[in-house]
């Protein structure tokens, strides 16, 4: 087990939001025996992190996802609070590169002032939460620092365990990326099972699993054709779709669906792993009601997977749109069991005429500098997400044009691709 465990703990890319709150890029430094690659920036990072200061890692082992994202946050929060001034906590990722999955969250305790209650209280929070807790020394007379883990559930240091620590290349993948399978669901199965592990814990969750399951699967469309309006907020998604409903004559849906939609609040607070499954199948319980409507009308539908897998990876990924997962990677494909539609419709509009939008809405009134950076690049990452599972049936339109052109555009759409 412990040796196991040992091994999950071989690279490492450590954001730093305590000691340093200008850093945000990411730093990478290996464990001996696993990565033997040195390099000058990355060793100087690593050298920031170990010298000066007694230092603690901790690692949240649990294979539960709802239990590790829960345990981090409630962590992080009693950490701050417990630990002695001059201490520095740095959030941690631990994961092998290139494998997905090997994901294990945590953080750095810097102890600037060495003190003894520090460990105490450490080794007495790893104890209560079943955590890692890995303690480094400096070796003697070399310019390296050696990781011994403490084991809580046995109390000691585990034998054996001692590695040192080396710089390392940054990995091919970003590491967000190796999470990503936590949070887009690949299948009916994926879903439901990601909601089973917070049953106990949320209630409602039994309530939506009792949904799922009373809806009909592996439904088909029928004689009518299925249209899906998609974009970020106040692309028009809203407006266009209720201009086809009339020109159409069809059905309006959107997913999630009503049944589910007072559920969302309650949803949307949750860890990302129950947070996406709620949407996953909330989109499964609407392709029953889609392949029903699509005997007697068209149907539209606002919002559907590509909005469910769009915003989960463009939140799981951070930074810039060329961390996002490689254009062939399968997070883009169309789950084989759910209703696909004839046609998805992205609307895409400028980031100024959508804050002219929301603004109009009266939303986005005071809003700093920083915060608009990073949404900018969130924005930019949903779009792409967007672009990327553009395929035969998902269409990107300009929408910055007024609303009757884009009805427009997407009725000439709906003529090339549908069968009305
Ligand atoms: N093509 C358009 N040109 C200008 N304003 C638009 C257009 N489409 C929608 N709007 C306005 O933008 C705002 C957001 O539109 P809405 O349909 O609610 O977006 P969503 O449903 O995507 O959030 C609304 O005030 C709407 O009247
Ligand atoms: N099928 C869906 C629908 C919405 N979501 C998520 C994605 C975002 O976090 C929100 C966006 O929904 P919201 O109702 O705010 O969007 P609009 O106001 O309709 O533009 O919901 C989803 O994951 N899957």
């Amino acid at each position: 087990m412990a040796r196991n465990l040992t091994r999950q703990l071989a690279l490492w890319s450590a954001r730093v939001f305590a000691a340093h709150p200008d850093r945000t890029e990411p730093i990478y430094f290996a464990l001996s025996g696993e990565h033997p690659v040195y390099q000058e920036n990355a060793f100087l990072s690593s050298r920031r992190i170990f010298s000066n200061a007694n230092v603690y890692s901790i690692h949240i082992t649990t294979e539960n996802r709802f239990l590790r994202e829960r345990i981090h946050s409630m962590l992080q929060t009693h950490l701050l609070s417990v630990l002695p001034g001059n201490c520095a906590l740095i959030q941690l990722v631990s994961f092998l590169p290139n494998q997905n999955r090997s994901v294990i969250p945590g953080f750095i305790v810097q102890d600037f002032q060495r003190k003894e209650e520090t460990e105490i209280i450490l080794k007495d929070m790893a104890k209560i939460n079943e955590c890692l807790l890995c303690s480094y020394k400096k070796s003697e007379g070399a310019d390296l620092w050696q990781q011994s883990i403490w084991c809580a559930t046995e109390g000691a240091e585990v034998k054996g365990s001692a590695h040192y620590i080396i710089p390392a290349a940054k990995p091919a993948a970003h590491v967000s990326v190796l999470n990503i399978d936590s949070v887009v669901f690949h299948c009916f199965e994926d879903a439901y099972a990601a909601l089973q592990e917070c049953k106990e814990s949320i209630p409602e969750a039994k309530e939506i699993l009792h949904l799922a399951d009373q809806s009909p699967r592996h439904m088909q469309r029928s004689n009518f054709p299925v249209i899906v309006i998609e974009g970020l907020d106040a692309t028009g998604k809203t407006t266009l779709t209720k201009s086809l409903q009339e020109t159409l004559k069809g059905t309006l849906l959107r997913s999630p669906p009503p049944q589910l939609s007072h559920w969302r609040d309650q949803f949307d607070s949750q860890p990302a792993v129950i947070r996406r499954a709620f949407y996953a199948l909330g989109n499964y319980i609407t392709a029953a009601v889609i392949a029903r409507e699509s005997e007697k009308a068209p149907v539209i539908v606002d919002r559907y997977w590509p909005s469910t897998t769009a915003y989960a990876i463009a939140t799981e990924v951070v930074g810039e749109k060329e961390n996002l997962p490689s254009l062939y990677s399968k997070v883009y494909q169309w789950p084989t069991d759910l209703l696909k539609p004839d046609l998805v419709v992205v609307l895409m509009v400028s980031p100024e005429e959508r804050i002219r939008r929301l603004q109009e809405r009266g939303q986005v009134k005071t809003q700093e500098e920083k915060e608009l950076e990073e949404n900018n690049l969130f924005r930019e990452r949903v779009d792409e997400v967007y672009k990327r599972i553009e395929g035969s049936i998902c269409k990107i339109i300009d929408a910055n044009c007024p609303k009757e052109e884009v009805l427009q555009q997407v009725l000439h759409l709906i003529s090339q691709y549908c069968r009305l």
